[in-house]
């Protein structure tokens, strides 16, 4: 199939908001293998925060996820955050982007998250085997990057201003929703 994002297509701001909003099933029918492989991994960074941006125009806590192969550098899963959308008292950006995946194999998968992850997400993302973690913000939360590398895990900061600032904004605003999704409405009603 001839495809929109291909080996002549340039990567733009609006390319990578399209693979942001795809359905990564559909995501063959906009861009082709030659188009994956020139996604740098800021690019992929700059994906994930767009997902956390189309999190927060819903309503919803600013965190995304982009999962790559990495053999390929295909997409093979994405999501954001969903605990305000789905009601979900534990749907983190990492694990929506895993759900997304599905049953692969990790190992062979770099995943790419526009926050610092969670000890929860950090303890799946190195039992499920996942062989490198991509970090976009440790400005806002940072800590799990150590025991991600004592596990095993190959972990990279890759800084995304945007995403960095989107997050602040939110957590500012928020306040509670922020503290609910990191540590659970208990944490909120403590004195
Ligand atoms: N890394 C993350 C921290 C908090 N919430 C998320 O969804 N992801």
């Amino acid at each position: 199939m001839e495809t929109l994002l291909n080996a002549g297509a340039p990567v733009t701001e609006a390319a990578l908001a399209a693979i942001a909003h795809m359905p990564s099933a559909s995501l063959p029918a906009l861009m082709d293998d030659e188009f994956a492989r020139r996604l740098s991994d800021a690019d992929l960074m700059r994906i994930a925060v767009l997902l956390a941006r189309k999190s927060h125009d819903e309503g919803g806590c600013p965190i995304g996820a982009v999962i790559i192969d990495n053999a390929t550098r295909r997409i093979v899963g994405k999501g954001h955050n969903t605990l305000v959308q789905e009601n979900h008292p534990y749907n983190h950006g990492e694990t929506s982007a895993m759900r997304d995946a599905g049953r692969l194999d990790f190992g062979r998968t770099t995943l790419f998250t526009s926050l610092s992850p969670c000890e929860v997400c950090a303890t799946l993302l190195h039992m499920r085997g996942v062989s490198r973690v991509v970090v976009g913000d440790v400005t806002n939360a940072s800590g799990t990057e150590p025991l991600l590398r004592a596990k095993g895990v190959e972990v990279e900061i890759l800084e995304d201003p945007q995403g960095i600032e989107l997050y602040a904004r939110f957590r500012a605003g928020n306040p509670e929703l922020d503290l609910e999704d990191w540590k659970g409405l208990s944490a909120t009603h403590r004195p």
